[in-house]
């Protein structure tokens, strides 16, 4: 199969990178890469590849058998219209993004099959030559209207066999959603407060987690989406505490995105739950705050800095 990955960032080129061993690959950038790229696997090996590379101003004339959408949320539509008119119809497009923002306006709006995927993989670029395989996870991919089940079977097997587990699913929507709830109660958090997953557990943190899954609960239940392992609050509760758990060492994405002076993904994490709140008329005064503050620091951002 012939794979274009737009969006070349850490998972863009861990996805890249790992399906160059067994495909043809080009990373599609809003500048050029070097094509060859090394990837440092979990295991601190360091393994050496030679991929495509074209400007996302330059697509390459070839027809790709699948796009992968690996910018971050609210990159995701910029970078399909960028693409679209190039593409004849039919080609598949899987959106790796988190969040449920550009899902349903991407699947509305692409001409083709897309195919949602959600992951637990971990991965962070360490140059525009070098990305790092942090931890092995697990990805699911299907449509959200439960179509295309064969090519999501054949892609998941194409990703598996490159190193990447990948099973497809048929309720995509519901893990996009539990994934954002965990991202939800976490991320702004620990981004606000520039601390650890794990200093989630202790004083003040840990009532500020209660109080949001509080919020999280109801939202979660009226747009039916249940979580994991037993039910309503007890449920998510559960969930949350055991990622706080498994990843306590963790810088979060939102975190590091503070860090170094980028966007945060607050659109596609917030706004969606806030919307399901309004409509079905439930209060979210913590999540409401959460967004403001995010929206102002994006706004902050997008000012320019002055200066003589
Ligand atoms: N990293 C991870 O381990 C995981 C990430 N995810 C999700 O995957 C998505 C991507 O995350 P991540 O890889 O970390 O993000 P990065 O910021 O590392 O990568 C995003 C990439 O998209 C590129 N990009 C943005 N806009 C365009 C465009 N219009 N055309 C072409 N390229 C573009 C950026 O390029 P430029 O350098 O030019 O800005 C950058 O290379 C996010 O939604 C994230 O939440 C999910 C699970 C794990
Ligand atoms: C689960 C969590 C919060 C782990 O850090 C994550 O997905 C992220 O960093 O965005």
């Amino acid at each position: 199969m012939r794979h274009w990955i737009v969006g070349p960032g850490a998972l863009g080129r861990l996805v890249a990178l790992r399906l160059a061993g067994t495909a043809e690959v080009t990373l599609i950038a809003r500048r050029t890469l070097p094509a060859e790229q090394t990837l440092i696997t979990p295991a601190h090996a360091a393994l050496v590849f030679r991929v495509g590379v074209a400007r996302i101003d330059a697509l390459p004339s070839t027809i790709p058998d699948a796009v992968h959408l690996t910018t971050k949320a609210h990159g995701a539509e910029a970078a399909h219209d960028a693409l679209a008119d190039h593409l004849p119809d039919g080609v598949p497009l899987v959106l790796w993004q988190n969040g449920f923002a550009c899902q349903p306006r991407l699947s509305e709006r692409h001409a083709g099959p897309v195919l949602c995927a959600t992951t637990t993989e971990g991965a962070h670029v360490q140059d525009d030559a070098r990305v790092t395989h942090a931890g092995h996870g697990h990805t699911f991919l299907g449509s959200l209207d439960d179509r295309h089940r064969a090519l999501a079977a054949q892609l998941a097997d194409v990703l598996s066999s490159a190193g990447l587990p990948a099973e497809a699913v048929d309720d995509i929507r519901r893990r996009l959603w539990r994934k954002l709830a965990v991202n939800a109660a976490i991320n702004p958090l620990v981004a606000r407060f520039g601390i650890r997953n794990g200093e989630l557990r202790d004083a003040p943190f840990r009532p500020r987690v209660e109080a949001l899954l509080a919020e999280l609960a109801p939202i979660l239940s009226a747009e039916g989406i249940a979580p994991p392992h037993g039910e309503g609050i007890t449920g998510w509760r559960r969930l949350v505490w055991q990622v706080v758990e498994a990843t306590a060492a963790n810088r979060a994405s939102m975190l590091q995105d503070v860090q170094a002076g980028r966007l945060t993904e607050h659109e596609a994490i917030l706004a969606p739950l806030l919307a399901a709140a309004k409509r079905h008329g439930l209060a979210a005064p913590g999540l409401a705050d959460h967004l403001a503050a995010l929206r102002a620091r994006a706004d902050a951002l997008a000012q320019p800095t002055g200066g003589c």
